[in-house]
């Protein structure tokens, strides 16, 4: 849907088991055609150039889809929306035959609404979407990706395959689990829930939304993500008790503490994630001798919060060549030099206005 809107030219088939989600899609404009999984028009399309395969099924039906994409020896770019990356990695290993053409991808965008009902074509506007290349991943493969998301605004944010899953655990599914347990407190206590509920004020609501979404789709992904799953509940049962001694303690400083420092790092999450300036830096760097460049050059700009709005590569000559990438005013452009350099890259960083950046077919 976000796809389509931004690029009403595209084409773009949807493969779905359900007939009704392929119909609603369709008559929606979301797609050009659509096809269930074991029709021919589905293999002739991924055949007949198809530049893009986004794979957003359940986790458990992702090897059925890297076997198809094998059998049609399929060498354009795969990449994926799972909220878990240990399985699809590893299947993508196993079943693709140029498992390097494979960017394992994950909005951190969504909603508690299954199916398409739950889709919009604004959704992914402002949010986060995490992009895992590796050294053997091809910068032009990662450049149309990054075009891809960022035409729905979204911002990419490059992060280490092997990060992955411990860091979704922390901010996205023991949140789930919390939330989820928040709901199931207030459920005991209510002799009458319309009565309870009605008093939650929007606090609770705002903790909460998530807890609505699909328990198949979220015991999915729990089980999926056990270790660090497990972890991270240790560690936040860790830190309930830790207010709970405060306030068995009778210890107010020890309470206002554990609140001030959560909510001090609350309130320094910024409320939306736009440039104050329109300022633009173009920072190159030499792709000579050296796999891997994009992975290790975006991931650095992600980790020093700066924000890549495009990413070029200049073909110097048949064997040299240079990625530019185009950077709002957000992040840390310190630390990203000090680290680019660190890493044995020779940067150079110059402005640019917006108006020079205007792309020029
Ligand atoms: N729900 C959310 O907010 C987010 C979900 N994700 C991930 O995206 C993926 C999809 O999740 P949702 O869109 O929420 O699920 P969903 O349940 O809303 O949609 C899944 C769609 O896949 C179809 N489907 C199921 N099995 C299939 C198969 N074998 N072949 C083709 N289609 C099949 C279903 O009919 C349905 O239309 C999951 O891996 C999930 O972890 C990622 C970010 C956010
Ligand atoms: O609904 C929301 O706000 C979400 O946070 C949805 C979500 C669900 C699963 C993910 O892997 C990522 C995001």
């Amino acid at each position: 849907a976000a796809y389509r809107a931004q690029c009403p030219e595209s084409e773009v088939l949807g493969v779905d088991i359900s007939p009704e989600t392929n119909a609603s899609a369709l008559e929606r404009g979301w797609v050009t055609a659509a096809a269930e999984p074991g029709d021919a028009s589905f293999e002739e399309f991924v055949k007949g150039g198809c530049e893009i395969v986004v794979i957003a099924t359940p986790i458990a039906a992702v090897d059925e889809y890297f076997e198809r994409l094998s059998a049609w020896d399929y060498r354009g770019v795969v990449t994926d929306t799972a909220s878990t990356k240990a399985h699809i990695l590893a299947a993508a290993c196993e079943l693709l035959p140029h498992p390097h053409n494979f960017v394992p991808g994950h909005p951190m965008a969504g909603s508690e609404v299954n199916g398409i009902e739950g889709a919009r074509a604004d959704l992914f506007k402002g949010a986060h979407w995490i992009l895992c290349p590796d050294e053997n991943t091809a910068a032009e493969h990662f450049q149309l990706l990054h075009e891809v998301i960022t035409s729905i605004g979204a911002r990419v944010i490059s992060l280490p395959r092997e990060d992955h899953d411990e860091a979704v655990a922390v901010v996205s599914h023991v949140p789930h689990i919390i939330a989820s347990s928040l709901v199931e407190l207030a459920s005991r206590h209510a002799d009458d829930q319309q009565a309870l509920f009605r008093l939650a004020a929007g606090g609770f609501k705002d903790s909460t939304r998530i807890a609505a979404g699909s328990p198949k789709l979220w015991c999915g992904i729990a089980f999926d993500n056990a270790a660090a799953l497990s972890r991270g509940l240790a560690e936040i049962r860790d830190i309930v008790g830790q207010f709970a001694q405060a306030l068995e303690a009778g210890d107010r400083e020890a309470m206002t503490a554990l609140l001030s420092h959560a909510a001090e790092a609350r309130r320094a999450l910024p409320a939306a994630w736009v440039p104050s300036t329109e300022k633009l830096l173009e920072v190159r760097i030499p792709m000579e001798d050296r796999k891997g460049v994009v992975a290790e050059a975006t991931t650095i700009a992600s980790q020093a919060g700066c924000n890549i709005q495009s990413i070029e590569i200049d073909h110097i000559t048949e064997d040299s060549a240079v990625l530019s990438l185009v950077l709002t005013d957000e992040g840390d452009v310190g630390q990203l030099s000090a680290q680019l350099i660190k890493a044995g890259f020779s940067v150079s960083f110059s402005p640019l206005s917006p108006k020079e950046h205007t792309h020029v077919e």
